[in-house]
């Protein structure tokens, strides 16, 4: 099979980075957990913070087992996978793998591409640059809304909506406003406790 062939059946994946740290956001903050980022993403958020990640190309293609061998190299058993957009991909070889070797599997997405894999935590984190696909809203375990405008309130309320009712509901600054943000976001969710607040802590750690 050509590589081409192999990254369509989730076999091969285009990896950025992998990398041992600490989950810094949303319901797993503070866990210790071995983030696999993809590269690839063709969303296009204005603010993202891994702008690098976008141009899948730029990423050497690596095979699931060397992935998974990546993370059975330390202690940690919680594996979150990222990018980039990782939803682009099929990514039923890869978690099943990671769950047969003992993980839990985790991942970041923002739901623009049909939903796949074997997942233990699906983060959801709707974009207005590009509309959710709707096998999402079934799945999401926590849906985390960042907040970079006034209107982007209403945004969240709509996914809100639309997601499972056990689904965790939080809103995130966006990093170059928190300064602005954080309060709003603060007094609102003191108005409608729903809703929780998630920071990027690994940022104020300053770790990856
Ligand atoms: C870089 S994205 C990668 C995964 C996927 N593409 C997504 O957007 O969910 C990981 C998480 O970081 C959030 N994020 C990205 N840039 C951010 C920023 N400048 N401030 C706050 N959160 C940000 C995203 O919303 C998402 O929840
Ligand atoms: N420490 C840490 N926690 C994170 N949670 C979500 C991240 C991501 O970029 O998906 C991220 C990240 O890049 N680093
Ligand atoms: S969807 Fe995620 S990776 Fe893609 S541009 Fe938006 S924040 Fe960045
Ligand atoms: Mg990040």
């Amino acid at each position: 099979m050509t590589t081409q062939e192999l990254v369509a059946t989730g076999q091969q994946l285009p990896v950025m980075e992998a990398f041992y740290t600490i989950q810094g956001e949303g319901r797993f903050t503070g866990h210790p957990a071995y983030f696999i980022r993809l590269g690839g993403c063709d969303v296009g958020c204005v603010w993202c913070d891994v702008k690098e990640s976008w141009e899948a190309a730029k990423w050497p293609v690596i095979s699931i087992d060397e992935i998974v061998e990546g993370a059975l190299a330390y202690p940690g058993r919680l594996v979150v996978i990222t990018g980039g957009e990782p939803l682009i991909y099929n990514l039923f070889p890869l978690t099943q793998l990671l769950k047969e070797k003992g993980f839990s599997t985790h991942i970041e997405t923002s739901g623009a591409h049909p939903f796949s894999g074997e997942f233990d935590w699906v983060c959801f984190s709707p974009k207005k640059f590009k509309k959710p696909h709707p096998s999402i809203y079934q799945v999401a375990n926590e849906l985390k809304v960042v907040i970079y405008h006034a209107s982007d309130f209403e945004f969240a309320e709509e996914h809100a909506a639309q997601v499972n009712p056990t689904c965790e509901l939080r809103l995130q600054p966006e990093w170059s406003k928190a300064d602005r943000f954080t309060s709003e976001i603060i007094e609102y969710i003191k108005k409608r406790p729903a809703w929780k607040i998630s920071l990027q802590t690994h940022k104020f750690m300053d770790i990856p």
